[in-house]
C-alpha cells in the first residue's frame, strides 16, 4: 500500500457505508491487526502499552477512532483536537513515518481476515486511500513536533538525582539528564515518556508521566502512584497494569538510569497578557500536571492574581503535595487550597488535613471567592479519572462557564 491522500466522492461515500460495520466488527479487526502486526514486529511491543493489548483497552480504543475517522470522513476539522493529543502521544514514543506502513498493512490484512469478502477490491482501496489521508496529517503533525524538539528526537539516557516520597502512593522522581546538556523549557502540564525495560513482559515499557514542577533546565520532576494492579492470575499475567510504576517504586533508585523522551502533550497552561484567576481542579495522583501549573504561576505571576487548587484524595494519607500547597497559600495570599478527603480518618482534622468530607463537589465552594465566577475570563484545568473530569466539567457548565474556559487532560484516552 502506497502514500495515497484524498478520496474520491465514491470512496467517502464507501467509507460512510462501512461506519456499521465498524460498529459490528471493529474490535474483531484491531484484536487481529494488533495480533498480526506484533507477531511480525516483536520490536513493537517495546512502543505498545502490553498490559493494554491483553485487557482489551487498545484495540478498544483503535476501534473507537476508525469508528470516529470513518463517521466524519466528509469533516476532519471535527478530529482536530483527537488528533493533535495523539499526535502528541506518538511523537513522545518516536513514532515514524515508517511504523504507518507497518500499521497500514496489517489494518488492511486485518480487515481483510475478519470481513472475508464483504471486504471487496473498492471497499479496500477506499480504506487504504482513506488511512493514508489520516496517516499522511499525523505524519506531518508529527514532524512538525519532532521539528519543535531541538534535536532531541529519540530516547535520552536521564539519572534519577533524587526520589522523594510524597504520600503512601505517590513518589517524585528527579530526572537529570546523563550528557549534562540544559533541559528545553516544557509548558506546565505536559508529559514525558519514560521508558524501562519490563523483565516479566521481555520488553521495554514507556509510559507517560506528567511533569509535577515548574520548568527548569537541570532537572525534570515526574511524580508516580504507584498502581495496585489487577491480581494476576496465569491467564491475566500480562493485564497487569501497574508494572511500570511498580518497578519505578519498588527497583528504581538514585543513580538509575532511565529513558525519557521530549515534553509532549496538548494540555497546557498558556498564558495571557491579562492574569486571569485561574482554578486547578483535580483528583488523585490527576494533581501531578497541575502542580506543575501552580508551581509555575506562583513564580511569575504578579501577587494579584487569583488561584485556587482544588483536590480530592481517598484518604489525607494518599494525598500528595498538600504540605507543599499549603505552604505556597501562606506566601501567596491570593492563592486559595482546598481539600476534599473521601474517607478522612479518625486522626484527621477538618481545617488541617482536609476542609470537606467526599469527592470534590463544586457546589460546597462559594462562587465568587472560589470558583471566581464573576470573572468570566478565569480558567479552569481539570485533570484526574475521567468520570471525574466530565463531571466536574459539567458542573462548570451548569454554573454558566463556557466550554473554552475549561480544560481537562484526555491523557489516558488516545493513542498507542
Ligand atoms: N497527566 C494526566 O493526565 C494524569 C491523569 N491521571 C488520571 O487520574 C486518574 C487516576 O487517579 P487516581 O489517583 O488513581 O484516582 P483514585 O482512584 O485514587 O481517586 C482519587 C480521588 O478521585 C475520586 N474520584 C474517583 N472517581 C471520581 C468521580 N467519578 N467523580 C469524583 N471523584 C472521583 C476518588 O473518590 P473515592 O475515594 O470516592 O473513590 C478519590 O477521592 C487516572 O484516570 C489517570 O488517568 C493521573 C495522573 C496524571
Amino acid at each position: 500500500m502506497g502514500s495515497i491522500s484524498g478520496l474520491s466522492p465514491n470512496q467517502l461515500q464507501l467509507i460512510k457505508a462501512t461506519v456499521p460495520v465498524l460498529v459490528d466488527h471493529g474490535k474483531s479487526i484491531t484484536t487481529v491487526f494488533y495480533k498480526n502486526m506484533l507477531a511480525a514486529h516483536p520490536e513493537l511491543n517495546n512502543v505498545f502499552n502490553m498490559p493494554n493489548q491483553v485487557n482489551g483497552h487498545q484495540p478498544r480504543a483503535l476501534a473507537g477512532a476508525l469508528f470516529a475517522y470513518a463517521s466524519n470522513i466528509d469533516n476532519l476539522g471535527a478530529l482536530g483536537p483527537a488528533i493533535e493529543l495523539i499526535c502528541n502521544k506518538h511523537a513522545s514514543l518516536y513514532i515514524k513515518p515508517d511504523d504507518y506502513k507497518i500499521v497500514g498493512k496489517y489494518l488492511l490484512e486485518a480487515m481483510g481476515e475478519v470481513l472475508g469478502e464483504a471486504l471487496t477490491p473498492e471497499i479496500k482501496d477506499a480504506w487504504a486511500a482513506a488511512y493514508w489521508q489520516l496517516a499522511d496529517i499525523m505524519i506531518g503533525r508529527e514532524q512538525q513536533i519532532y521539528q519543535q524538539s531541538e534535536g532531541w528526537t529519540d530516547w535520552r539516557d536521564f539519572k534519577i538525582i533524587d526520589k522523594v516520597p510524597e504520600s503512601d502512593e505517590i513518589t517524585s522522581f528527579y530526572l537529570a539528564p546523563v550528557d549534562g546538556k540544559p533541559l528545553p523549557a516544557f509548558q506546565p502540564g505536559q508529559y514525558i515518556s519514560v521508558q524501562v525495560y519490563v523483565d516479566e513482559l521481555k520488553c521495554d515499557q514507556p509510559r507517560q508521566y506528567s511533569l509535577s514542577d515548574k520548568p527548569s533546565p537541570d532537572y525534570y520532576r515526574i511524580s508516580v502512584k504507584k498502581e495496585k494492579g489487577l491480581d494476576a492470575t496465569e491467564s491475566t499475567a500480562a493485564a497487569h497494569p501497574g508494572y511500570v510504576s511498580n518497578l519505578l517504586h519498588n527497583t528504581k533508585n538514585k543513580g538509575d538510569i532511565v529513558k525519557v523522551s521530549h515534553p509532549a502533550g496538548d494540555f497546557f497552561y498558556t498564558p495571557t497578557e491579562e492574569n486571569h484567576p485561574v482554578v486547578l481542579i483535580s483528583a488523585g495522583v490527576g494533581l501531578t500536571p497541575l502542580t506543575s501549573i501552580l508551581n509555575t504561576l506562583t513564580t511569575k505571576s504578579p501577587a494579584e492574581r487569583k488561584l485556587h487548587f482544588i483536590h480530592g484524595a481517598r484518604t489525607s494519607k494518599a494525598r500528595a503535595f498538600q504540605g507543599h500547597v499549603a505552604g505556597l497559600a501562606k506566601e501567596y495570599p491570593n492563592l486559595r487550597a482546598t481539600f476534599f478527603t473521601s474517607q478522612p480518618s479518625g486522626e484527621d482534622k477538618q481545617g488541617v488535613d482536609y476542609d470537606h468530607v467526599g469527592r470534590v463537589d463544586l457546589s460546597k465552594l462559594d462562587s465568587t471567592n472560589d470558583l471566581f465566577l464573576d470573572d468570566f475570563q478565569t480558567e479552569y484545568y481539570i485533570c484526574g479519572p475521567d468520570k471525574f473530569m466530565t463531571d466536574t466539567k459539567s458542573s462548570l457548565e451548569g454554573l454558566g462557564v463556557k466550554a473554552d474556559r475549561i480544560k481537562m487532560e484526555l491523557f489516558g484516552t488516545g493513542g498507542v
